[in-house]
């Protein structure tokens, strides 16, 4: 395992795969208004460096990716402010069905027409209070990956299944069901995100160490789904009050390709040094 001046490449030393770093941002429900969301947009941009200027690698699967996810209305501006920097722009959600009837839902294509690269799936905001299934979510990750994006499925156990020292289970139920149907070609366009819930939003931070050992037995859940190439090519990113105190120490860990941010990407002097994290060797 070695990581680059921009924290830069993870590699597995068992399998010779790499795993480019992915930051991304999640607004959720913020800002409130376009210009807001637009000014952040380009706070952000002022402040992070990315392989358009600072990296100085030639490769640029060698620095780091960042997408931001606005709120739907928010989508093609922002994108137009960040594709400069080659921050690429996601959606917080889709619906599983093509089109229709479905008063408020947003369809695949249509976040894919306006350029969405990549869109959230499972998020626990979404499981909790939007009903969100493990079946509901296996449908929108496989109706992602038929238009061309990439789903960044959450996973993570809740404080009551923490006490219960079920992490373990949860996760392993969660990936197996979520993934049922994907193959191992269209894993290749899938990031995983590994969310304790009770760490979301609240500022209680997992240890690097523990987050580090979930995201390990992530990979032998998929390596048994499919085999130890596909779990060991797999980025997972850690979410939960992920902060600039705490990036570099999460970054430092093996098998931690990247944060899934939610309050920090609000802030673009944060969510910047985030993206900017500084990595160790091990
Ligand atoms: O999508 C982001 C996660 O829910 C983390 O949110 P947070 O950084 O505010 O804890």
């Amino acid at each position: 395992f070695s990581v680059n001046q921009n924290g830069g490449l993870r590699t597995s030393t068992q399998l010779n795969v790499f795993r480019q770093p992915i930051m991304a941002g999640n607004w959720k429900m913020n800002p409130t208004t376009e210009s807001d969301a637009l000014n952040l947009a380009i706070g952000f941009c002022a402040l992070v460096d990315t392989l358009e200027d600072t990296c100085g690698l030639d490769e640029s699967d060698t620095c780091t990716e960042v997408v931001l996810f606005p709120p739907f209305p928010f989508i093609s501006k922002v994108k137009d402010i960040v594709s400069e920097k080659g921050v690429t722009v996601g959606a917080q959600q889709v619906y599983y069905e093509d089109k229709g009837a479905f008063t408020g839902s947003v369809a695949a294509s249509m976040v894919k027409s306006v350029g969405c690269e990549y869109v959230l799936c499972g998020h626990s905001e979404r499981r909790t209070l939007f009903s969100d299934s493990d079946v509901n979510i296996n449908a929108k990750v496989k109706k992602v990956l038929e238009f061309g994006m990439k789903p960044i499925l959450c996973i993570g156990e809740t404080q009551e299944e923490y006490d219960l020292g079920i992490t373990e289970e949860v996760c392993a139920m969660q990936v197996s069901k979520d993934l049922a149907g994907v193959s191992k070609k269209d894993l290749e366009n899938v990031v995983l995100a590994y969310e304790p819930v009770w760490a979301i939003g609240t500022g209680l931070v997992c240890d690097a160490e523990d987050a580090n050992k979930v995201h390990k037995f992530i990979r032998t859940v998929l390596a048994k789904m499919y085999d130890e190439e596909a779990a060991q090519s797999i980025r997972i990113q850690y979410g939960g009050s992920v902060t600039p105190e705490s990036v570099d120490g999460l970054m430092a860990m093996s098998d931690i390709d990247g944060c899934l941010v939610g309050g920090a990407s609000l802030f673009s002097d944060k969510f910047a040094r985030i993206c900017n994290f500084k990595a160790t060797e091990e």
